[in-house]
């Protein structure tokens, strides 16, 4: 220990932010320390205070605590004080600095400060800091950022889209997959990645007010982004003290309602910057030449201010071009500013198509195809043409896969537009169709006649709309409202009777009972319990958000969960219930799509039984017409059937006519379905010649298997398990083993720093398997995207903890005593996060291992392989070692200095030119195949060309970080 002098300043090493203390009295054994920057004083015995003397070095800067720093040039010591002479770097005078005049507050932070002021750290602290930088590094620089962390299943179409959607500069797309094949996933995925990249910040997803919980919940369940719900009372408060609510939280849900009713809030949305705007049931946007409905004018203003845009809907109309144009019409009006030029043009694929076809095919393609393939600019057919029909199988898929998306790239709306059917994706179960014949109740007949008579006028001069029809699928609501209001209709309507039986029959199954009306939904309710003992939940339009949401987690919930959901229309748009297989179609809808969105509540991903759709009907109804027409016409229960609307469209003035009537017979009946069947038919025969084939091959894409592997091989990497593993252990977050490989992880009053990354105070249970993770929902899947590790690199790297260290080597062909310092620098830049910079120079950590005569022997002797022969040193002999090397050490720093900046100059020189070859690349692609496809945006050309110029000017700044520092001494005795 050095010898004590009045006026010397010493560090505290168990309690290092009282700040620098002052001896300010020497009293035999005894010193007395004065901490003036908490007013602090300590008593210490001199043989074996906890202290340290802060002394610099030349070159050090130090800072007076007048607020004035120096340069140290030299250092004189008068009756052991230190006095540092130097430049000041305010104004460049000469001036001396006594060390009784240091700055109070002085941190030590900086690796050498702490190393030389006793704060050393353990071994494994130190080596967990540079792992965090190399996981982070790793981390930074890996394809799959964003897109392999989410809690989902690998689903290779999916991911597909996800990856080419997700990855663009402002997305502009719509996604239209089959019902239930997961649009709310895919849009997801896209704003995850979006957000993790940088690429976008500041995400708004407008959606019918039904859906908001469902979308709050699976954004932060499977992606941990936590968005914010707004409705008018929301924004209300915020207006209240001038604010533009929407420019209050950065992700936000609203309802498309609060933006299309009202002028006031859509112009502060449209005044709050985007990067994405994301739309669900889009199919609600109407517009025709003639008329725009007030949500598409709402959606195309904020289309118009918006970076990014994500429309999603399950119907894009596939025969309708009108209304599918307005929604291309969204994504780029430029592109899509006339519906006739569109219509030309979209006649002008059908070569390509034909040629896609073939090259799907296992057919060989004929040398006039070759040729004509050879003919479409910006296909180099020559390199690729002799493996077209190459009898190696592989070598030849390769070849025509390549060719597709050449075609992709410059025809078609490929880029704009995906669509996944369930004929394409395959694996979905069965539909079961179960018809249930009932007898009409009188009372039922009764209250038919009463509305055809009422309505006799119009059925006379065929008039006959669905106004007029869709009551008669709901006899009970007829009956109550004009019959009987005495005797309720459930005492009288024998599928009250039939729905308990079946219920009762299958005890361990949930149904889900869907309605057209909601006071059908309530009174089915009641009869049930009342008749029979049953407890269901309903869900409708007169409940709250927040009750319907309740509803549904009953009927979901597993272990105590209700067995039966009785829903009005509502619950069939948008629900998760995939869990139920029994579903019952209380009444049957006239429009076939609606059909189709009741089915698809169960047959979505994630369902594994065969559905059992029950269709109880009225014999001689209305209700036996619709349901054979819809079952023996167009087949819409057992399979998806796109043509049924407009089979339906076609037909629908006679079919109603039908339905009209006071007798129903099959008579009538059986030309209409004959007719439907053979529509259907030619439907069908056009969808397929109309098929847009390159649509379909870029909505399933050709790597989508191969992303999943990828992922899979990240997810079995055990780096992120260690790693999570040691900072938990080094931060002080207990981890009890839950079984089912997960772990519940928990605060403890010994923590490191206060709050650990995203642990509450009552802790959470996860799991770094995906299956795991996926089987309970309230595990959370630990994934090297998820914020809780993303919190541990910034927590780790942004703090002091594991920044120096002392350990001891012993290695007998290395003399007793000689040393080497490791110096770790990190290459940072400072540039805009939406930049990404760490595509090209992600924070990079540089590595130096100094023996001491300075020769640098990193390359020769790596991290991991010196690791493992240190032995750890206790804090007094590492901060002996440390004083009395202090001088030699300081040297090899400024040594290491210049090694590290001229690394720093190499990994700049590289990433300047990876820039350069990667966005020029991608600039030169785009840029020719803008000449033959309009679909690429000028934005998208303007916007890589900035971000080139931009990227490259930033890099250069980048600067090194001297981040840790480890002394490492020879002892033949360790
Ligand atoms: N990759 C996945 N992993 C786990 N669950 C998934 C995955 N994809 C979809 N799902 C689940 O399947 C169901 C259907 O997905 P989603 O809601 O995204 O479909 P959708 O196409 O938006 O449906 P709709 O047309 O009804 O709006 C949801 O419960 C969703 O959570």
């Amino acid at each position: 220990m050095s010898e004590f002098a009045l006026g010397q300043r010493w560090i505290s090493d168990s309690e290092s932010d009282l700040g620098l203390g002052t001896i300010v009295a020497m009293n035999g054994r005894r010193i007395s320390m004065l901490f003036p920057a908490t007013g602090e004083q300590r008593e210490y015995v001199m043989d074996s205070a906890p202290l340290t003397r802060v002394s610099f070095n030349p070159g050090d800067k130090v800072e007076s605590a007048e607020g004035w720093s120096l340069t140290v040039a030299q250092v004189v010591t008068e009756d052991g004080v230190n006095i540092y002479l130097g430049q000041r770097d305010d104004n460049s005078e000469v001036a001396q600095l006594i060390e009784t005049r240091l700055n109070h507050h002085l941190k030590f932070n900086k690796p050498q400060d702490r190393l030389f002021t006793g704060q050393i750290d353990r071994n494994d602290w130190y080596s967990l800091r540079y792992d965090s930088l190399r996981l982070q590094h790793k981390y930074q620089t890996h394809p799959l950022v964003g897109l392999a962390g989410a809690r989902t299943s690998l689903i290779p179409h999916q991911l597909h889209i996800a990856k080419e959607a997700g990855q663009r500069i402002a997305p502009r797309v719509l996604l239209s997959d089959e019902v239930g094949l997961g649009k709310t996933i895919e849009a997801g995925m896209i704003i995850h990645q979006q957000i993790l990249t940088g690429r976008s910040s500041r995400v708004l997803i407008l959606l019918p007010e039904s859906l908001q919980y469902q979308w709050l919940v699976e954004m932060l369940r499977r992606f941990n982004l936590k968005f914010a719900i707004f409705d008018e009372e929301r924004c209300a408060e915020y207006q209240a003290d001038d604010e533009n609510p929407f420019e209050t939280e950065q992700l936000i849900i609203a309802p498309m309602a609060l933006l299309s009713e009202s002028e006031s809030r859509l112009s502060q949305a449209l005044t709050a910057h985007w990067d994405l705007v994301v739309v669900d049931e889009a199919h609600h946007l109407k517009w025709s030449q003639d008329e725009v409905s007030d949500q598409y004018a709402a959606v195309e203003k904020l289309a118009s201010v918006s970076a990014g845009l994500l429309l999603l809907t399950a119907t894009p109309d596939q025969l309708g071009h009108e209304s599918h144009f307005a929604r291309l019409r969204l994504l780029d009006p430029d592109r899509f500013h006339s519906y006739q030029a569109f219509v030309d043009e979209e006649s002008g694929y059908q070569a390509i198509a034909d040629l896609a076809k073939t090259l799907v095919s296992e057919e060989d393609l004929t040398a006039q195809e070759i040729e004509q393939l050879g003919q479409i600019q910006s296909i180099n057919i020559d390199d690729n043409a002799a493996q077209l029909n190459n009898k190696e199988p592989e070598i030849r898929q390769i070849a025509r896969q390549k060719c597709l998306k050449g075609l992709i790239d410059q025809h078609g709306t490929g880029r704009v537009l995906f669509r996944n059917t369930r004929a394409s994706v395959k694996g979905f179960p069965k539909r079961c169709v179960l018809p249930v014949k009932l007898d009409l109740p009188q009372e039922y007949k009764a209250a038919c006649d009463w509305w055809l008579n009422r309505n006799a006028d119009a059925i006379s001069q065929n008039q006959v709309d669905e106004k007029l029809v869709a009551p008669l699928l709901t006899p009970e609501f007829l009956y109550e409202s004009a019959i009987n209001d005495e005797i309720e209709w459930w005492r009288v309507d024998p599928r009250v009777d039939w729905l308990s039986e079946q219920v009762k029959e299958n005890k361990t199954d949930k149904f889900l009972i869907i309605c057209a009306r909601a006071s059908t939904a309530l009174t089915l309710e009641q009869a049930i319990r009342v008749k029979h003992g049953i407890n269901a939940s309903v869900f409708h339009e007169g409940m709250s958000i927040v009750e319907r949401d309740r509803a549904a987690a009953w009927f979901a919930d597993q272990d105590e969960g209700c067995q039966l959901l009785i829903c009005s229309e509502i619950g069939s748009e948008g629900r998760n219930f995939q869990f139920a297989r029994h579903l019952v179609l209380f009444d049957l809808p006239l429009n076939p799509d609606l059909l189709e969105q009741r089915i698809g509540r169960l047959d979505r991903i994630g369902q594994k039984n065969d559905i059992q759709i029950h269709l109880p009907y009225f014999e001689g109804s209305a209700s036996e017409t619709i349901f054979k027409w819809q079952h023996y016409g167009i087949n819409a229960y057992a399979q998806t059937c796109p043509a049924g609307i407009h089979v339906y469209e076609q037909q629908k003035e006679f079919l109603l006519s039908i339905l009209g009537q006071n007798n129903h017979n099959d008579d009538d009946l059986a030309p209409l379905i004959e007719k439907a069947k053979v529509q259907v038919e030619t439907l069908n025969q056009q969808m397929e010649q109309g098929r847009d084939i390159l649509l379909e091959i870029n909505s399933k894409g050709f790597d989508g298997e191969a992303i999943a592997e990828q992922i899979e091989k990240i997810d079995d990497d055990t780096e992120l398990v260690a790693f999570m593993l040691q900072v938990f252990d080094v931060y002080g977050v207990s981890q009890d083993d839950k079984g089912d490989r997960c772990l519940a992880v928990n605060p403890t009053d010994h923590m490191l720093e206060p709050h650990f990354p995203e642990l509450g105070d009552g802790g959470m249970t996860v799991s770094f398997e995906r299956d795991a993770a996926l089987a309970r929902e309230d595990v959370r899947f630990i994934s090297w995207d998820h914020p809780m590790v993303q919190g541990c690199f910034e927590m780790i790297n942004a703090g002091e903890i594991g920044n120096n260290t002392v350990s001891l080597l012993n290695n007998k062909a290395l003399p007793e005593g000689t040393y080497l310092v490791e110096l770790i620098y990190v290459v940072e830049t400072s540039a805009p996060k939406q930049l990404q910079p760490g595509r090209f120079l992600p924070p990079t950590p540089v590595r130096i291992l100094l023996d001491k005569a300075g020769n640098n022997l990193a390359a020769n002797v790596s991290f991991d392989n010196l690791n493992k022969q240190l032995k750890p040193v206790g804090r007094q002999v590492g901060s002996q070692l440390a004083t009395a090397l202090q001088v030699q050490v300081h040297e090899l720093i400024v040594k290491a200095q210049s090694i590290a900046e001229s690394a720093c100059g190499e990994l700049i020189e590289q990433a300047v030119e990876s820039i350069k070859q990667n966005l020029g690349d991608e600039y030169q692609r785009l840029e020719s195949l803008q000449k033959v496809n309009p679909n690429i945006r000028a934005i998208e050309l303007e916007s890589l060309a900035q971000q080139q110029s931009e990227l490259v000017e930033h890099i250069q700044q980048a600067r090194v970080k001297f981040d840790a520092l480890r002394l490492v001494v020879v002892s033949h005795q360790a």
